[in-house]
């Protein structure tokens, strides 16, 4: 019995989808039951990579989810619209639907999942977060008697790409980014990447999982990496640590039912596990009871790996559709059926170390204002250095003890009250794990 699958999207993760399921010898023998049954593009005229029988090919999308002959619609499109509307007219047509698009689900989750458990299908989404790496469905199945209390992650391969290129290479960040969009690991529009736009949808997902309650991804402190610079990573270096784009979901302290969900580049300390991740790799450590960490490692964009997670989601319902045939109730470790929203606290109560970086009138005295200033604000000092001059200013770089943002916030204000009067200039501000 052969499975029909509709392909939206023929792009870089549609052109690898399409591949495996072509190329089966040696993959699973599932495969032989599933073809390519439409395939639905933009443009007829664009040449592609691999050589499709023209008349499965059409721009008309919607003749493909509402065809009767297609049982899995994928969507790989990417973006909001149309996904949202054709992943709809899929579930009200009967269709299962794999996606890739992180963008879509985080934003509208809570709509797409309530039509398709009304409709009895399956939503899944291997794809849409770290690529390749298996880590929905381990923590949809695998990870399901741990109590979760954090997730950490490097969750987007484009800036872990352009932020290791940088430190290693001394690269220039606009160059790398070209570089990323042609390995066809950028989004359409990289904006989404470097602002940590697409980080934040999928930590949304990946929190949603992990902790059982939906995620407003509106509240997601969101902060990408154009602001890191060449200093930056150079200072971090003589410090001990590696900056990367971090995504993190964790249960806040003494308020159970509420999480704290940002997105922010990060000072790692060299020995951290997640601190070694390069390139366009991705990993996500997962901290619980009883497990206690267990981590993730793999690449995290790119067209083989993003469809080889693509290819186990459509596996995946082909064998159930294939054991338990169509009419079958939806399996509750692979369908989402949550109510409530999780609450999400403000990013002024989280409690982190800072490493801040100043440009100063190199004269007697002004570190010690510096630390008079955090001294009133509780923020104590861990270190403080300064190495070298930038146009003739001395370059002051301080690294925090623990401390509540909203009092980090309060005493660099305090600075830049007093650098008016004294040449202080904030350049930059990093959280440090
Ligand atoms: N690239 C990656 O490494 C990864 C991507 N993803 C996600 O996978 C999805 C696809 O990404 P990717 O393959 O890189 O994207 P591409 O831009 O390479 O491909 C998009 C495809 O969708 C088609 N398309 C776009 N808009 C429309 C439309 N309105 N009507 C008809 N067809 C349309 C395009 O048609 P045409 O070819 O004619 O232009 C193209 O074939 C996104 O959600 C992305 O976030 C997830 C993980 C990794
Ligand atoms: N643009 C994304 C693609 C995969 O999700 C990334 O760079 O990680
Ligand atoms: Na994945």
């Amino acid at each position: 019995m052969a499975f029909k699958v509709g392909l939206l999207g023929f792009g870089t993760v549609g052109t690898g989808t399409a591949a495996i399921l072509r190329d089966r010898d040696r993959r699973n023998p599932l495969l032989q039951d599933i073809e390519i049954g439409r395939v639905g593009v933009k443009s007829l005229d664009k040449p592609r990579a691999i050589a499709l029988d023209p008349d499965l090919l059409t721009t008309d999308l919607e003749s493909i989810v509402t065809d009767p002959d297609i049982d899995i619609v994928v969507e790989l499109i990417g973006g909001l619209e149309p996904a949202r509307s054709l992943i709809l007219k899929a579930i009200a047509a009967g269709k299962h639907v794999v996606t890739a698009n992180k963008a879509v689900i985080a934003r509208y989750g809570d709509e797409l999942y309530a039509a398709a458990n009304k409709a009895g299908v399956y939503i899944l989404l291997e794809a849409s977060v770290g690529g390749g790496i298996p880590i929905i469905k381990p923590l949809k199945e695998s990870l399901g008697a741990n109590r979760i209390s954090q997730i950490t992650g490097i969750v987007n391969g484009t800036t872990n790409y352009i932020l290791t290129q940088m430190t290693e290479e001394g690269a220039d960040f606009d160059a790398v980014l070209t570089e990323a969009q042609q390995l066809g690991y950028a989004e359409a529009d990289p904006t989404a990447d470097v602002d940590g736009l697409d980080a934040a949808d999928k930590i949304a997902i990946l929190a949603s999982l992990a902790f059982g309650g939906r995620i407003d991804r509106e509240a997601i402190y969101c902060e990408g990496i154009r602001q890191v610079s060449a200093e930056d990573i150079s200072y971090a270096e003589k410090l001990g640590f590696t900056i990367k784009l971090l995504a993190i979901a964790q249960k806040t302290e003494n308020r159970d039912n509420t999480l704290q969900v940002r997105v922010h580049p990060t000072l790692l300390p060299n020995a951290h596990p997640l601190a070694s991740i390069n390139g366009v790799y991705n990993a996500v450590l997962v901290e619980g009871e009883p497990i206690g960490q267990v981590m993730f490692f793999g690449p995290g964009a790119g067209e083989g790996p993003t469809a080889s997670a693509v290819v186990s989601d459509i596996l995946a319902i082909a064998g159930i559709l294939k054991s338990a045939g169509k009419n079958t109730a939806l399996n509750p470790l692979l369908s989402c059926s949550h109510q409530d929203y999780s609450a999400i606290a403000p990013m002024e109560e989280v409690v982190t170390r800072f490493y801040a970086r100043f440009l100063c009138g190199d004269r007697p005295g002004v570190i010690g204002h510096l630390g008079t200033c955090f001294g009133k604000h509780e923020v104590s000092l861990e270190s403080v250095v300064q190495i070298g001059f930038q146009d003739k200013l001395a370059e002051i770089v301080v690294v925090t003890h623990d401390v509540q943002e909203k009092n980090f916030r309060q005493a660099l204000e305090e600075v830049r009250s007093f650098s008016a009067l004294d040449s202080i200039s904030i350049a930059s501000v990093l959280r440090v794990f």
